[in-house]
């Protein structure tokens, strides 16, 4: 946890490609996946699991609904596409440093993957957007990033690298095309995606009523604790970046507050008051939804990748 990156990433792949047969240990298409979304790997086929533990420079995850397995197999139709799953990602508020959290991201890049599949569990700020819906992410908006907390902060990983990643093109649109004929070909409701912006937040707490309407007034469809990292490392590598988010809440956004100094004067008064009772978000809800949803997620990320 929060260690340090080490200087060379040839450990890593060399402990990953050790144990892949030959058919596997150039990955096409990378999948990370989020708070309860890790069932892909049982469409894969000629799986090959490796433990976070068994590659050096890998962390650890400790949230509940986060396996810390890389997952390798075949996804799709024919012979299929040779792909790798992250069932599990790292979250900075675990402790993780920024650098560990893209780690994984990098590894990939450097396996050879061209595309990224990054999904995650969200609240949605947007009313328009119900739970259970996939959004898919079109822009971010990142306080972190902006505030001096970006994982491409410090001394580059490489100087092939770009020094200054333009972000205004961070999510494809290819992919992102890719995803909406691969919703129509299954049939999906019209109703079941959405196009939307993304907040990243550190967390581990979840919104306060008034960060939900700021968030929303400034432009974010669902928030969550996670995915931005990834995709600025992933950018950074020149990989082909598509987000989806499903939407597993609604963050509690109300407009106006019931006074309780007005409740009390009410009581005082001699009638009948009932506090106001807010409504909560919690992790195992995030994850009953990521549960019921999962199989469309999986179906989709299945159908893109068939798709390439
Ligand atoms: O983004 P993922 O990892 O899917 O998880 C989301 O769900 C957790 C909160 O319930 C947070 O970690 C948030 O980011
Ligand atoms: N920050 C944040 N992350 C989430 N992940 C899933 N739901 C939420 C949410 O409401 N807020």
């Amino acid at each position: 946890m929060g260690d340090d990156i080490p200087l060379s990433f040839d450990a890593s792949v060399d402990a990953i490609k050790r144990v892949l047969p030959i058919n596997l240990q150039s990955p096409r298409v990378g999948i990370i996946c989020g708070s309860g979304l890790s069932g892909i790997v049982n469409v894969f086929r000629d799986v090959v699991l490796i433990p976070y533990e068994n590659i050096p420079g890998f962390s650890t995850s400790t949230v509940p609904g986060h396996k810390s397995t890389l997952a390798f197999g075949l996804l799709g139709s024919g012979e299929g596409v040779p792909v790798v799953a992250m069932l599990g990602r790292f979250h900075p508020y675990e402790g993780h440093s920024l650098s560990s959290v893209v780690y994984p991201v990098r590894i990939m890049a450097k396996l050879g993957i061209k595309d990224i599949i990054i999904t995650n569990a969200a609240g949605s700020l947007n009313p328009s957007i119900p739970v259970g819906t996939i959004v898919v992410i079109q822009d971010h908006l990142a306080l972190p990033n902006l505030t001096g907390m970006n994982p491409l902060l410090g001394p580059q990983t490489s100087k092939d690298l770009p020094r200054f990643l333009p972000l205004s093109d961070a999510y494809s649109p290819a992919l992102r095309r890719l995803v909406f004929l691969a919703a129509h070909q299954l049939q999906l409701d019209d109703s079941a995606l959405a196009e939307g912006t993304y907040a990243w937040v550190s967390g581990p707490t979840y919104e306060t009523p008034a960060e939900g309407r700021f968030l929303r007034r400034v432009g974010a469809d669902v928030v969550g604790m996670s995915t931005v990292p990834e995709v600025l490392a992933a950018r950074e590598e020149g990989l082909n970046v598509v987000v989806l988010s499903l939407v597993t809440n609604f963050v509690v956004i109300p407009e106006t507050y019931r006074s309780i100094k007005e409740e009390v004067q009410a009581e005082l008064a001699g009638k009948k008051v009932e506090l106001p009772q807010a409504q909560v978000v919690s992790h195992a809800e995030v994850l009953a939804i990521g549960q019921e949803k999962a199989g469309i997620l999986m179906k989709l990320v299945e159908s893109v990748v068939d798709s390439l």
